[in-house]
């Protein structure tokens, strides 16, 4: 049976408890809204406020530590996110590959980190503007991924989810063409049965981020294998983010 369409905020580094009334509007239009799993990922802070107050959508992390704890200033371990009330965390997003110099095998020891706690796991993959222009952005994207996630994993269809994002769409409003993003997913779909079986591999939802918005959500749930979105700056106002989450409502029969 094909999973709901998962549609997750990432909150990148905005709110503070002023966005708490952001949240409750998304649980409640999520109460309304039981074809798709709803979940936002805001900064640290919000987790466990989120957490407290929601009925229906699930809190998780941006990031966590791959360590389980010890003299790591600043950092915030998956065993910490789990206590707040995370239920998963966003790893490998390209800002953090950026801005962190973050690696593969980084990415992949976070991932067995948060795995081992029981939080979910979504993992971001994706190409430059350089990359995709010349012509080699499946390639880049499926040896990064397959290099990021753990070869083993207990229960991939419940404890993964892989999020595509072309770097170069990331808040520019520029988003991949259905046709493109139809390719990707395929390449990354054959990648997960090769990697985790046929039984996981066709289960684990591929979601598209990217300059996501309700405008442009329909057209992009339509493509094949888009499991759900993963979404930055529209997801920042309950009436965006849910209007989203409705055009992803629309497009599924589970
Ligand atoms: O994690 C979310 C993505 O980076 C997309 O951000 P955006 O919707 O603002 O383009």
């Amino acid at each position: 049976m094909p999973q709901r369409p998962y549609i997750v905020g990432n909150w990148k580094m905005h709110g503070t408890r002023a966005m708490l009334s952001e949240a409750r509007a998304i649980d409640r239009a999520a109460q309304r809204l039981m074809k798709v799993e709803v979940a936002i990922a805001p900064p640290y802070t919000l987790i466990h406020p989120i957490h407290r107050e929601a009925e229906q959508i699930a809190v998780g992390a941006q990031d966590c530590h791959e360590k389980e704890g010890g003299a790591h200033t600043g950092d915030i371990s998956a065993s910490m996110v789990a206590d707040a009330g995370g239920k998963f965390v966003i790893l490998g997003h390209s800002e953090r590959r950026q801005d962190h110099r973050e690696g593969n095998p980084l990415i992949r020891a976070k991932a067995e980190s948060a795995l081992a706690v029981g939080l979910r796991v979504i993992m971001c993959c994706g190409e430059s503007e350089e990359t995709r222009d010349a012509g080699d952005a499946v390639a880049f994207v499926t040896k990064q991924l397959k290099a990021s996630l753990p070869p083993e994993i207990e229960n991939p269809t419940e404890l993964l989810a892989v999020a595509y994002e072309p770097v170069w769409a990331i808040g520019t409003g520029k988003t991949a063409q259905p046709s493109d993003i139809e390719e990707m997913h395929a390449a990354i779909r054959a990648l997960l049965i090769k990697l985790y079986g046929e039984e996981h591999g066709e289960e684990v939802r591929i979601l598209y981020g990217g300059s996501v918005k309700p405008e442009n959500a329909a057209e992009i749930f339509a493509a094949s294998n888009v499991g759900g979105a993963l979404v930055g700056g529209a997801s920042l106002t309950a009436d965006s983010f849910m209007g989203i989450a409705l055009a992803a409502g629309e497009t599924t029969d589970v």
